[in-house]
């Protein structure tokens, strides 16, 4: 019989890497191939011939949208983008110098609390429930970028589609189309990637049988930490750290040194390159000829080509975003912001996957503290 003493010290998935926790149909990640596909469809497809709201559709309902069906859908993510005068009221409460992603994590939660359906787990109404949060974070990032810029609020505008909406909220106009579409690609690419941190988060609070707003919430915390989402603001702030592409190496060498992670760089799943990086890199180099601004795209180059020789570790989607996002002239602080906006999509699909194939969420642990003791007198 086997005693306490004799038991042979269960293996540690430090971090669960390389465990495989669950199956999922929504999208498949293969580093050896160096491919990711949505329900089946190459990303890079989606990202170059389909409009972001079409891939949100796909996401969640498993197959493209006909025609029909593509208008009955927009038409309902049009109608539920104006955030509620008590939400405006919530959003003008909080403080604006806390992190923009502490707003978007606040207004989920309202917006649960003020639902009187936030306990109903059918697929039906958590699908309704992740068109709203779709639909209406794109105004409160926005307003939130403004208000931190003094500016009032521009209201959501129904007849334009969800990329040109939004930057239109942001600035007041439209962009050229070469900037709107690279801002779609980003929303693409950013949509999905599997169980990742964030995901994982949500899939956890989802499997106690708590309530989407609640799991959103949760992986809106996890999408903020620098390892995972926020590298996309950490790129950018080391981007203007280094300032010139010349001052790349010296930078570079000094991180490396000091053994310091360099942001953008490196990936859990991916040892070979992240497969989303080209087409967002090109997404970069067209928003960079368009505005005439090489600059970051010089220090992209110096910084890529001298970590890959000196550590062999590539890029991930947070590299070329971080710069491309600052060229659209969004605030730093509302990069992660804007992932969330992307990423409502996966989380919210995955959310209700894992209720439709529930198990409690719940590993074991190895204990190393102190031994049993007694409490003494
Ligand atoms: C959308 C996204 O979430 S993409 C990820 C965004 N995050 C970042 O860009 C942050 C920077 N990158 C990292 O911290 C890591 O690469 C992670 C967290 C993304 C993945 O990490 P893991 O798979 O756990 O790899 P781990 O951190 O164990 O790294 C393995 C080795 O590579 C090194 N390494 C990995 N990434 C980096 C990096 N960005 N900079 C410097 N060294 C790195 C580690 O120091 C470690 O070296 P060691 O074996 O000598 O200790
Ligand atoms: O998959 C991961 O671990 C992180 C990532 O790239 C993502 O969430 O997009």
């Amino acid at each position: 019989m086997t005693t306490a003493e004799t038991k042979p010290t269960p293996t540690i998935y430090k971090g669960l890497a390389g465990v495989v926790v669950d199956t999922t149909a929504i999208s498949k990640v293969v580093p050896e191939t160096n491919s990711l596909t949505y329900r089946g469809y190459a990303v890079q497809d989606l990202a170059a011939h389909r409009s972001f709201e079409e891939v949100a559709y796909l996401l969640w309902y498993g197959e493209l949208p006909t025609p029909g069906q593509l208008q009955l859908f927009t038409q309902r993510e049009r109608a539920s983008r104006r955030l509620d005068r008590n939400g405006e009221s919530v959003l003008a409460r909080i403080p604006d110098n806390c992190h923009p992603m502490d707003v978007v994590r606040t207004l989920i939660s309202y917006l649960g609390a003020e639902d009187p359906d936030e306990d109903v787990p059918s697929a039906e109404a958590n699908l309704d429930k992740a068109l709203r949060m779709f639909a209406v974070l794109p105004t409160i990032v926005a307003a939130d970028m403004r208000r931190r810029r003094g500016l009032d609020p521009i209201k959501p505008h129904h007849g334009l589609g969800y990329a040109e909406n939004f930057l239109n909220m942001c600035f007041g106009e439209i962009p050229d189309p070469v900037i709107v579409k690279a801002f779609e690609k980003s929303m693409t690419l950013y949509a999905e990637h599997s169980f990742n941190a964030s995901t994982f988060a949500a899939r956890v609070v989802t499997s106690t049988q708590s309530d989407i707003y609640s799991a959103v919430t949760a992986a809106i915390g996890a999408l903020k930490g620098s390892l995972h989402g926020g590298a996309n603001e950490a790129v950018m702030h080391d981007m203007i750290d280094i300032d010139r592409p010349e001052r790349a190496r010296d930078w570079l060498d000094a991180k490396l040194t000091a053994k310091d992670k360099v942001m953008g760089f490196g990936h859990r799943v991916y040892k070979n390159g992240d497969s989303r990086v080209p087409t967002m890199y090109e997404a970069l180099v067209e928003v960079s000829e368009h505005f005439g601004e090489r600059k970051w795209l010089g220090i992209y180059r110096e910084l890529e080509d001298e970590m890959v020789k000196r550590t062999g570790i590539k890029p991930n989607l947070d590299f070329p975003t971080g710069p491309a996002y600052h060229l659209m002239g969004f605030d730093i602080g509302s990069f992660t912001p804007i992932f969330v906006m992307a990423r409502i999509t996966g989380w919210t699909a995955h959310i209700i996957e894992q209720t439709a194939h529930n198990a409690l969420i719940r590993p074991l642990s190895a204990y190393d503290g102190q031994p049993q003791r007694a409490l003494g007198a």
